[in-house]
């Protein structure tokens, strides 16, 4: 398709605020909630990231396709984002291993986009309105008609949707000698299951709602809580999961969905942030080692602080250094820890690594 043939685009938001640009990937129509992302790369990366699912992403980066996409350079077999919002798309791309526009690869996967809109203006607009709904529609033009399309579309806010990211049969990777690891699949990004494997950890992926006496029957060593979409405070299962994991002093680590749901799992709340966290460059404090790290994050959601303070089970270990909420929690006593961040990154600095490696550690 050449450029100036692109058919018109709206994107509607749920405070009534319309852009109208031009329409890139699937033509249709499709709503979610809409998040931007700060990161100067990885944008394939980060649209197959399960933990976007259900989200409409708009890229701070003004220049997004330009080096196309690679189809091992993903987080999941597919574009998990519902929609894509960018300012200067393009089709053509530059790169020796390139294999595909990502025009192509969103229609192939059936994301609608909008690009030529103010991503400036609209990333201030949900900064300082908060996180709220959008849709985007190539078909559907006139505001009022998408209003209705867009009323239809469920709020962030007590959304369980991990079950619908999640394998479903289990299935087991990494070397059959290594440490025996259940990992429970929220909606994993496969770059935490490369790290894990490349450690030597033998990995049994389970799906979402399976129950602690099925995983337990496969007689792991230790357990992992995986990232993944959606409101861990509705997820009762996988939080009485969690809840048996520390009742059976397990060694355990959980990542972002599953940092949230072992801080439910002890009591503690979790609330929606009035916009999350998502970007490369988050300034992470390591409050036992006195190093900062940056951070790649992803998050909607985020746990309580005061509740962590007061509570008797944790430790707080990391602090993000932008706004203070907590980001790594240690139970007392117990070989268990987890963190809000991404350790895997992927895209993102690997400043944070070594807690795959603590978590060996902590389990020998
Ligand atoms: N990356 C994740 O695991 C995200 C966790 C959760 N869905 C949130 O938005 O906070």
């Amino acid at each position: 398709m050449k450029y100036t043939d692109r058919p018109d685009a709206v994107l509607l938001l749920e405070d009534g605020t319309f852009f109208k640009g031009k329409s890139i990937g699937f033509k249709g129509t499709k709503g979610g909630e809409i998040c931007f992302n700060t990161g100067m790369t990885g944008y394939q990366e980060i649209y197959t990231d399960p933990s976007y699912y259900a989200q409409i992403m708009v890229n701070t980066n003004a220049h997004i396709g330009n080096y196309g996409t690679v189809s091992t350079e993903v987080e999941s077999d597919s574009p998990k984002i519902f929609g894509l919002v960018t300012n200067n798309f393009s089709e053509s791309f530059s790169r020796h291993t390139g294999e595909e526009s990502l025009h192509d690869y969103l229609n192939k996967h059936e994301v609608p986009g909008i690009t030529d809109v103010d991503t400036r203006a609209i990333v201030r607009h949900i900064r300082s309105k908060g996180a709220m709904n959008a849709i985007i529609s190539s078909e559907i033009l006139d505001a009022d008609e998408l209003k209705k399309e867009l009323d239809k579309v469920p709020s962030m806010e007590g959304l369980e949707l991990s079950s619908q990211v999640s394998v479903k049969e289990a299935y087991e990777v990494g070397p059959a000698d290594g440490i025996k690891l259940a990992v429970m699949d929220y909606g994993i990004k496969s770059s935490i299951l490369q790290q894990l494997v490349q450690r030597g950890f033998y990995c049994k992926v389970f799906p979402a709602k399976t129950t602690f006496d099925i995983t337990e029957e496969w007689k792991p060593t230790a357990y992992f809580l995986s990232n993944g979409p959606g409101d861990p405070a509705v997820m009762k299962y996988a939080i009485d999961h969690a809840k048996n994991i520390i009742d059976a002093d397990k060694p355990l680590f959980g990542i972002c969905l599953g940092h949230q749901l072992i801080a439910q799992a002890c009591g503690i709340g979790t609330f929606k942030m009035y916009n999350g966290h998502r970007g490369l460059n988050q300034p992470v404090k390591n409050i036992l080692s006195g190093k900062s790290e940056i951070t790649s994050q992803n998050h909607g959601f985020s746990v309580i602080s005061e509740e962590v303070r007061n509570s008797d089970l944790v430790e707080v270990t990391h602090i993000n250094l932008n706004d203070d909420t907590i980001e790594g929690l240690k139970i007392k006593n117990k070989k268990a820890f987890c963190v809000q961040y991404h350790p895997e990154s992927s895209p993102g600095p690997h400043d944070s690594r070594y807690l795959f490696d603590q978590f060996i550690s902590l389990i020998n």
